[in-house]
């Protein structure tokens, strides 16, 4: 059970990874991917035997985005440990001085950006590098040269590296997402995202007009610079033109730091740059170097998290959205009100039972929490303040856009419009098709769906790739110039190469998720077979259970849908796969597990080898696992094979195994 759930919180953690580093497009707050992240630490510690190198609490960071030179740290780049209340601090505390005695610390601001790391020598600025998975990262040098602050050269002729982290101030994110809200593009969820979407583009002229800003606070080999403590490093930095941050204290005791932490949470919104929180350190070099590190984090500092946050308001009314499945979620209209930062106006209600549980009425006080960047939520009600004129909410019975009557599923708390032509079904149809996970088509986001869809030009997804004969129309609208526009039908046209795992996603087929698309078209290769697909094919594809096939089943057996395929294909979108093809082969439907070094080919080519021959290729041993491959110097993992009578294969095996298929 308990490994079960581990293994599933990995999957979790490694999913919302992606999202939050590669994606820069977090789906929830970073409150709750600690909270999973909290669990999991806890579980690998009750279960020992589950350890796992591949595991979320042993990795630093997302994975080195292509288009980027990939550059090896000369020494890793770490994150660090987390504190949530004076407890968690006062615990570090005495890790610390049972390891090296009385310490200082300094506590400074935890910049909510990304980690940066910039090389210096004979005086001039060599390189700028992300931190990427800790051990690489990305050569980004050309983006924050375009960060003024950041001085080209300085008086110092040695080789020199240091730290820091690359921000939005406030000021720069609210502008940025002023521009997008104008254009109808998607705004970024918070400065942290924006930042590193930034300098992570390929064209440094859009890095430019972000307005980007540094703070620097680690410098690598200090020691050999005759540094001695922390404060002197930042110190120094300053001296050489660097941006330093100046809210920082030198702390003598555990309390002096968490009575500063106090003062910062209450200056924390009027400071010019987001921060989530505030490190210690400690402040001697020598200190830090005997106290070192674990894989993950330095012993010598940790970070303490600022906890999401509550505000009181009044709730106006509570207004219903309709989503592409045809769910319908409360939404509160509130008193606008500063929160987290930012001004909120509205907060989700979830749900008919959500509300009832929480009893919340039209015109009451309400306590909203947001935690960071996420939509925020109404937590609760105040019955105590309730005035004459609060009203218990009547959920609706029919759909508020269309007038069908709502449906509520048994075992599901959701209500639904089914009715497939409902428009603000249509409109999130389209979004969801125009996403970066599904066809990607640059610039067509929410606002600018609506928009086309209320001028009459977008009322189906095969609209879309009719747009370029509204050109003409388009180039009247306001906020429409000849350049955006021109973006936007070009990402259309390039958006038909999309590979058939895109389009399968984006068709929004119920219960079909990126994974299960991924695995479609691989299975099936091109629209047509799957669209003549039978259930008993469908079942017996790995990780495509009864539900999922049914509702493929029923998406190709309606007539609309099968229409509006036939009209992607007249529009010249490619209908078949990138994916290999899968053969059968002894390894079909086993879970397998790669461990220790291979001789003859890669990791990664021995687990495209392995899908290639229909397996499910797992990181940790588990009774779940069907067999384990195994090369020089294998470890912990063969042993947990044997020891729960796991097949195991060594690597010459697996290659002849492997070469009876190849050549047949
Ligand atoms: N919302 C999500 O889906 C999601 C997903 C993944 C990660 N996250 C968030 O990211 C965190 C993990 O990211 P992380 O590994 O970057 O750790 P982290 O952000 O918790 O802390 C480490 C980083 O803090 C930064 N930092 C800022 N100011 C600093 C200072 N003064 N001194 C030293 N470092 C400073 C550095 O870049 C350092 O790498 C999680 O705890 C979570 O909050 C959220
Ligand atoms: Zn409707």
């Amino acid at each position: 059970m308990s490994i079960e759930r581990i293994n599933e919180l990995r999957d979790i953690l490694r999913r919302l990874s992606r999202e939050y580093y590669e994606l820069d497009a977090p789906s929830v707050s970073d409150q709750e991917y600690d909270r999973y992240m909290q669990e999991l630490i806890e579980l690998e510690n009750q279960y020992p035997e589950a350890y796992d190198p591949e595991s979320p609490t042993q990795k630093v960071g997302g994975k080195v985005l292509e288009g980027f030179n990939k550059v090896a740290h000369k020494e890793v780049m770490l994150s660090l440990g987390n504190a949530y209340n004076f407890e968690d601090l006062q615990a570090f505390d005495e890790r610390v001085r049972n390891e090296v005695g009385n310490v200082e610390y300094v506590v400074e601001c935890k910049i909510d950006g990304l980690a940066m790391s910039l090389i210096y020598d004979e005086g001039k600025l060599q390189m700028a590098v992300t931190r990427g998975d800790g051990t690489v990262g990305e050569d980004v040098t050309n983006n924050v040269l375009t960060i003024r602050s950041i001085p080209r050269t300085i008086d110092f002729k040695g080789p020199m590296e240091l730290r820091g982290e690359v921000y939005m101030p406030k000021a720069s994110f609210e502008h940025l997402n002023a521009i997008r809200r104008e254009r109808g593009e998607d705004e970024f969820a918070n400065p942290r995202n924006a930042a590193a979407g930034s300098i992570r583009q390929l064209d440094s002229r859009i890095a430019a007009s972000r307005k980007l800003d540094a703070f620097w606070y680690t410098y690598v080999n200090a020691e050999n610079d005759g540094m001695t403590t922390h404060e002197q490093c930042l110190e120094r930095f300053a001296q050489l033109g660097f941006h330093c941050n100046e809210e920082r204290r030198v702390c003598k005791t555990i309390q002096d730091a968490w009575d500063y932490i106090q003062e910062m949470t209450e200056k924390r919104n009027d400071l010019a740059f987001d921060i989530d929180g505030m490190v210690l350190k400690v402040n001697s070099l020598a200190d830090q170097r005997r106290l070192g590190a674990t894989i993950k984090t330095p012993k010598w500092a940790i970070a303490y998290k600022f906890p999401a946050e509550e505000v009181i308001t009044k709730l106006h009314d509570i207004m219903i959205t309709v989503g592409r499945t045809g769910k319908i979620t409360p939404n509160a209209v509130l008193e606008p009100v500063r929160v987290a930062g930012t001004s909120v106006s509205a907060a989700t209600l979830h749900n008919e039972d959500m509300i009832n549980a929480k009893d919340v009425r039209v015109n009451d006080f309400v306590v909203i929490r947001k935690a960071g960047d996420i939509i925020p939520e109404v937590v609760r009600a105040l019955p105590e303040r309730r005035e004459a004129d609060s009203k218990p909410y009547v959920f609706p019975t029919i759909c508020p856009i269309c007038g069908s009557k709502l449906i509520r599923f048994e075992d599901e708390a959701n209500h639904y419009c089914i009715n497939q032509d409902c428009p603000a079904r249509v409109v999130e149809s389209i979004i969801h098709f125009a996403s970066r996970d599904a066809m990607d088509i640059d610039t067509l986001g929410d606002k600018k769906v609506e928009f086309l869809h209320n001028h009459g030009w977008l009322n189906t997804v095969e609209d879309i790739y009719k747009l370029k004969n509204h050109r003409e129309d388009l180039l009247q609208c306001e906020g429409y110039k000849e350049k955006s526009v021109d973006k936007l039908l070009n990402a259309i046209e390039d958006s038909k190469q999309n590979p058939l795992e895109d389009l399968i996603f984006g068709l929004g087929i119920r219960q079909v998720g990126k994974k299960a698309a991924k695995i479609l078209a691989q299975q099936f290769q091109t629209m047509d077979k799957l669209m003549l697909a039978e259930k008993e094919t469908l079942t017996k594809i790995h990780d495509i259970g009864e539900i999922t096939a049914d509702a493929i089943l029923a998406f190709f057996a309606e007539e609309k849908n099968q229409q509006l395929i036939e009209a992607l294909k007249h529009e010249g979108l490619r209908m078949d796969s990138d994916q290999i093809e899968k053969v059968e082969s002894y390894f079909t439907n086993k879970t397998v597990v790669l461990t220790g070094s291979l001789e003859r080919m890669t990791r990664d080519e021995a687990k495209d080898l392995l899908e290639k021959y229909g397996a499910n290729v797992s990181g940790s041993v588990s009774k779940k696992t069907d067999l384990v491959i195994y090369g020089e110097n294998a470890g912990s993992k063969l042993q947990k094979a044997l020891q729960l009578n796991i097949e195991t294969m060594d690597e010459v095996s697996f290659i002849s195994e492997v070469n009876r298929y190849e050549t047949t």
